[in-house]
């Protein structure tokens, strides 16, 4: 629509709790921000008429229900390919034996060109309307999936990775040296921030260390620099694996946190991915630098052999969202995402081994439910990120997913005068690509069926 326009109908969204909005009016001006959202509006109200009769307004059905759109933390662009496949072996082993090779890949621009289109399609089409990416250490395929993501209109954070160390990077998909890696990163930050058409940052950078055993400390103390420097978010690895914590701790003495920290690479609207080992000093300082964690539950099953202690970081204040770890984890939906955070937290409360004790077995209270998923999937990703999304609040963006019930392929099928909680459970214990019928970002329709 050219001017402002407006959509009326049924939302539910997570500001702290949860909150239903009824007969929401919610209007959108030119710039794809939220100018006003109004509950309780009567369908004969006359500000409706008049928005129907100049073609701006979008009205929702008993059967429709409005919810932020999905952001996704944590998602590795090139490793789409191998979704749903190659999860045999532990994590140093699966970089090594599949996940490097297939990177190495995207040197081939056109093959990048081919994978990334694919990808940012088939993460609208399931709700993700913002997508935090790792690319590869290929800096033209890197800037080919920021323009994609422009043109297809995702809201994205997109990162060159960075990963020059001799003994965890194979010699065939490494940086040349540390200097490379920053100065290309620095190149990157110069490209997107300058992209025709992306004058309001709908696609950001992001400074992109891999994980601190695949970099030397000189590319981690370079990056930091150039955070600060630029002013770009950070997102890497985290303390995911009792490996990769472990060879941590010996090289460097100290958690990946302290050694993030170090380097200035902890700051508010870092993205750490995993952090299911990190420390209690760990948590404060990550909580006091304002950085956030992307929770993972499906590779963690995986790869991480134990449970984040999702409900505890919680409670301690630390910002957490939600990411797919596309393709350490085999799905490419937000709503498997949370609802398998939900599932694995239950085990953790439970715990797992039935040959111990009831009381000896789990972890009390450590059980999230689907309205912290939900939050998470939502307001906890924008939090995250330090950006106005994930809400439908006045100045926060128009970023939205409609979910039909009753859709031939979807899941979802809402009784009559349900409640919004058990909407909101079904939607999260069920929602899949079937049920999304359309995908707004910054005001703009970018999916519909
Ligand atoms: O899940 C993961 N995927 C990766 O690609 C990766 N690299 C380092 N650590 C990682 N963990």
């Amino acid at each position: 629509m050219p001017g402002d326009w407006a959509i009326y109908g049924r939302a539910i969204h997570a500001p702290d709790g949860i909150e239903a909005l009824v007969s929401a009016l919610i209007c959108v001006g030119t710039d794809g921000m939220i100018l006003s959202v109004e509950t309780a509006v009567a369908a004969d109200d006359p500000r409706l008429a008049r928005l129907r009769a100049g073609g701006s307004l979008v009205e929702l059905t008993p059967d429709d229900i409005l919810i932020p759109g999905l952001i996704d933390l944590h998602i590795h662009a090139p490793q789409f390919p191998q979704l749903g496949t190659a999860l045999d072996v532990p994590l140093e082993d699966w970089l090594q034996r599949y996940t490097f090779p297939l990177e190495s890949r995207y040197e081939d621009l056109a093959f990048a060109e081919d994978v990334y289109a694919c990808l940012v399609e088939t993460l609208l089409a399931h709700g993700t309307t913002t997508a935090v990416y790792f690319a590869t250490i290929h800096l033209p395929a890197t800037k080919r999936l920021a323009e994609i993501c422009l043109d297809k209109g995702q809201r994205a954070l997109v990162g060159r990775v960075g990963m020059d160390h001799p003994e965890q990077c194979p010699d065939f998909y490494r940086d040349a040296s540390a200097e490379i890696a920053i100065a290309e990163t620095r190149a990157l930050i110069g490209h997107i921030r300058d992209l025709p058409g992306n004058e309001a940052a709908l696609v950001r950078p992001m400074i992109t260390p891999r994980f601190v055993p695949a970099c030397t400390d000189a590319l981690l103390e370079g990056l930091g620099a150039l955070a600060a420097e630029t002013r770009c978010t950070v997102q890497t690895h985290c303390s995911e694996s009792d490996w990769e914590h472990g060879h941590v701790l010996d090289r460097c003495g100290v958690t990946d946190t302290a050694v993030l920290d170090r380097a200035g690479l902890l700051r508010r609207g870092s993205v750490l991915a995993h952090a299911n080992f990190i420390t209690e000093p760990d948590a404060a300082l990550i909580r006091a630098r304002g950085a956030a964690v992307a929770h993972c539950p499906l590779s963690n099953i995986y790869f991480a052999g134990a449970v984040f202690p999702l409900r505890e970081m919680l409670d301690q204040g630390l910002h957490i969202g939600l990411g797919s770890d596309i393709a350490g984890g085999p799905s490419a939906s937000l709503f498997e995402a949370a609802r398998q955070a939900v599932a694995v937290s239950r085990l953790l409360e439970s715990g797992t081994d039935s040959r111990k004790s009831a009381a000896a077995r789990g972890k009390p209270g450590a059980r999230i439910d689907f309205r912290t998923a939900f939050r998470m999937a939502t307001a906890g990703g924008g939090e995250s990120l330090d950006l106005p999304i994930g809400l439908f609040r006045p100045g926060y963006a128009f970023d939205a997913v409609l979910l039909r019930s009753g859709l031939p392929d979807g899941n979802l099928r809402f009784a009559e005068a349900e409640s919004a909680a058990g909407i909101l459970e079904k939607i999260v214990m069920l929602a899949g690509r079937g049920d999304v019928a359309q995908v707004w970002v910054a005001g703009r329709l970018v999916k519909s069926r």
